[in-house]
């Protein structure tokens, strides 16, 4: 994800948060910022796992391949106490209000796998560039683990490919390879995998063509209503997950699916 004001101050490489993803492991993404704590500046919102910056001194996401981001991360969502479940979906919502309702230009350059959590999060970018590789696939795939995508998932992911496609691909889980992607609309390009930062900076640069302030009250009024919906019932949607992630048996399914990506693996 990248950061219209700061690619614009010449700093693309500086600002970047997040710890790196464990030696061996995916990046499980955003949710390695740490949202609760100082306000977060968005322009620090790069993607954590994308070390290092080339002699232009732009990001290389291609340091870390294969994954966008691998989602919310499940060890936060397993064993754990309601306290921490509580701490864990506030730190969600924050940082998807925050990118959503961001006066920011957004450009997500997927580079790789993007289900579920890292897909709510393109989906809070203007615009989406995803690398033709039929292994990228994007969605939300949340009942293959046995859980339910919330409501503001949903909501964003209805405002992209709409009505039908949304209920077809939430129930079944789906998680659509580019092609498909590109053709209901959840991303905007498809492009050769050594072209998707390219790619991204152009649309950045058509975006930020626009004159700011109409381009932002723009922005705003098309989403104000989806946002209002979640901060209207923060507390309750929190209760909900916890209430929901807490259950025996959704904790069982959660623990079996993990159990079955680590034995992947090996
Ligand atoms: C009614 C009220 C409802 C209220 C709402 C209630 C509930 C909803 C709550 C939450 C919504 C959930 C959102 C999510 O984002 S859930 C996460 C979804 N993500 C996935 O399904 C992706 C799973 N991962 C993969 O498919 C693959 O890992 C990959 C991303 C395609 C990458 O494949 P690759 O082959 O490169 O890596 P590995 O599979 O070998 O994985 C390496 C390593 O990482 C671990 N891991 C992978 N994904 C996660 C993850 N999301 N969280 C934690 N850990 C993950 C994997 O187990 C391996 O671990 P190891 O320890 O063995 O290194």
């Amino acid at each position: 994800v990248w950061a219209a004001k700061a690619w614009r101050e010449g700093d693309p490489g500086g600002t970047r948060a997040g710890r790196r993803p464990r030696a061996g492991s995916v990046p499980t993404g955003f949710l390695d910022v740490d949202v609760t704590s100082a306000p977060l500046a968005l322009e620090c919102l790069y993607t954590p796992w994308a070390p290092g910056t080339d002699s232009d001194g732009a990001p290389t996401p291609q340091d870390c391949p294969r994954v966008f981001s691998a989602g919310l991360d499940l060890t936060e969502m397993c064993g754990r106490n309601p306290a921490h479940y509580a701490e864990y979906w506030k730190a969600v919502q924050e940082l998807w209000l925050r990118t959503y309702l961001s006066s920011l230009v957004l450009v997500a350059a997927i580079n790789g796998a993007c289900p579920a959590g890292g897909c709510i999060i393109a989906l809070a970018c203007d615009c989406r560039v995803l690398a033709d590789n039929p292994k990228y696939h994007i969605g939300l795939n949340e009942t293959l683990l046995g859980i339910t995508a919330p409501f503001w998932f949903k909501d964003a992911y209805v405002n992209t490919i709409g009505h039908r496609a949304s209920e077809q691909a939430l129930q079944l889980g789906y998680l659509f390879p580019p092609s498909e992607a590109l053709q209901v609309g959840l991303v905007d390009q498809v492009v050769p995998e050594d072209q998707v930062l390219s790619t991204a900076l152009s649309e950045m640069a058509r975006w930020l063509a626009v004159p700011d302030h109409a381009r932002q009250l723009t922005k705003n009024m098309m989403r104000k209503a989806t946002a209002d919906r979640l901060l209207r019932q923060r507390d309750a949607d929190i209760q909900n997950f916890v209430s929901f992630i807490c259950r025996d048996s959704i904790q069982k399914s959660l623990q079996v699916y993990l159990e079955k990506l680590r034995q992947r693996k090996g």
